[in-house]
């Protein structure tokens, strides 16, 4: 298929950098870019206290679509929440009582002001929250002036709920519910505010459409879609996930130094891509960086854990963060020539012991010489006297550790 190179500066960003994926009318929504700020919404529902790095990007297409003149609107899912989006999920959500949702939200929100200015210009960020309509909709009202417009037949055979029911497995009429809701989302945001496109995960692409149908029957509006990538890592993990879980973007789930060392961990060939979709940095040096070869790449790394760092947490947090890895990592100049051993997911999620980490490391010849080790006040983690033997967080290990016997014994431990 051939594509006409848009001529908005938003989509030829999209197109440049890999955030584009599909979008419902690429020469409309391109003309409407053109003539003037498109308010432009993303829906983020409460499922957890932090939004994680599968958010990431759609956020930066929110930042890039202030940057190049238009309006993002950040729409909580307060009233979502409550249902639970089913789209490509093989299980029902767990439910969620309305305090939980409203921490949640809560947990949320600071994260979104550090990557869009809010305000009530024409081109700053609206906050806003569905359960401000959601909530008081009259059940037989809704039915009748929106559920009528919705096909059944159509809405079992999107691909979002497709692998639910060929499976044969129970999609509850709660959750059928959700494309409606989400569509009506659409609706009411452009009756209320002017938003004329929403964005999301490739996976939102049912709950895009159809709202972009009912905008048509109730409305006479065309409105647009337009859906990024569902990233993987090209180790075929999804992209946010580490072995360990999600890496949640607030400082309060997960340490700058933390988030800085994912970044810091990525794979090779990931390199050029996240840097594209990450920064901000120009696409012609985020491909310089991510082609060098050898131990160069690792210093592309170090910028991008750095540029990714400093948007989230700002550029002093990435600066000790990269400092923190030097010291913990290289100090006494031993750096790369330590030895390593790797502990897995499952392991750290089992709970492994700081002496059993001294004896796989080598540092201690047994459990006992490990703990007698303790007992003397000759281990140290990360430079800090362990006296104690007790489990490890996954947390202090998905920073990566370093293990002192004595002055001069040490090992890394990294999470996988
Ligand atoms: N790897 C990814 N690449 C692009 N977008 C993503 C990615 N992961 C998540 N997203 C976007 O963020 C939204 C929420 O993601 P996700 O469903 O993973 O969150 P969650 O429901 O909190 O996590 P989980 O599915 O593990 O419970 C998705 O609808 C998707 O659009
Ligand atoms: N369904 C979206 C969240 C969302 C909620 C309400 C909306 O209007 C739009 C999007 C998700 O699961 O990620």
């Amino acid at each position: 298929m051939t594509r006409t190179q848009p001529r908005s500066d938003f989509l030829q960003v999209m197109l440049e950098r890999g955030y584009y994926a599909d979008c419902t009318n690429l020469e409309g929504l391109d003309a409407a870019l053109c003539a003037g700020p498109v308010p432009a919404y993303i829906g983020y529902d409460a499922t957890a206290a932090s939004l994680h790095v599968g958010h990431l990007l759609n956020i930066m297409m929110l930042r890039w679509l202030q940057k190049t003149g238009h309006r993002p609107i950040t729409l909580m899912g307060g009233g979502t929440t409550k249902v639970g989006d089913p789209s490509f999920r093989s299980e029902e959500r767990p439910l969620l009582t309305p305090e939980q949702i409203d921490a949640n939200i809560a947990g949320m929100k600071g994260v979104f002001a550090r990557y869009l200015s809010y305000g009530e210009g024409p081109t700053d960020a609206l906050m806003l929250n569905n359960a401000e309509w959601l909530d008081g909709l009259n059940y037989l009202d809704f039915l009748r002036d929106v559920g009528r417009h919705f096909s059944v037949n159509r809405m079992l055979s999107f691909e979002s709920v497709k692998t639910r029911l060929d499976r044969e497995q129970s999609l509850s009429f709660l959750e059928f519910n959700y494309m409606i809701l989400q569509a009506y989302d659409f609706v009411e945001l452009h009756r209320r505010h002017g938003c004329l496109l929403q964005m999301g995960g490739s996976d939102q692409w049912g709950n895009i459409v159809s709202g972009i149908d009912l905008a048509r029957r109730v409305d006479g509006v065309e409105l647009y879609g337009l859906t990024s990538p569902l990233l993987t890592t090209s180790d075929g993990r999804k992209m946010g996930k580490s072995a360990s879980g999600a890496v949640w973007l607030s400082a309060a789930m997960l340490s700058p130094y933390g988030f800085w060392q994912f970044w810091r961990n990525t794979t090779d060939a990931d390199v050029g891509r996240f840097l594209k979709l990450y920064t901000e940095l120009p696409v012609a040096e985020c491909e310089r960086l991510g082609a060098l070869g050898g131990s160069e790449i690792n210093a592309a790394k170090i910028i991008l854990a750095n540029e990714v760092t400093a948007l989230l947490h700002g550029r002093e947090a990435a600066q000790a963060a990269e400092r923190t890895a030097r010291e913990v990592f290289e100090a006494g100049g031993v750096g790369e020539e330590l030895p390593t051993i790797i502990v897995t997911a499952e392991q750290a999620a089992a709970g492994i012991a700081n002496t059993a980490l001294f004896v796989q490391a080598g540092l201690a010849a047994s459990g006992k010489e490990a703990r007698r080790l303790l007992a003397e006040g000759a281990a140290r983690i990360n430079d800090i006297v362990v006296t104690e033997p007790r489990l490890m967080t996954v947390e202090e290990l998905r920073g990566g550790l370093k293990l002192s016997a004595g002055r001069k014994r040490h090992a890394l431990v990294r999470l996988e």
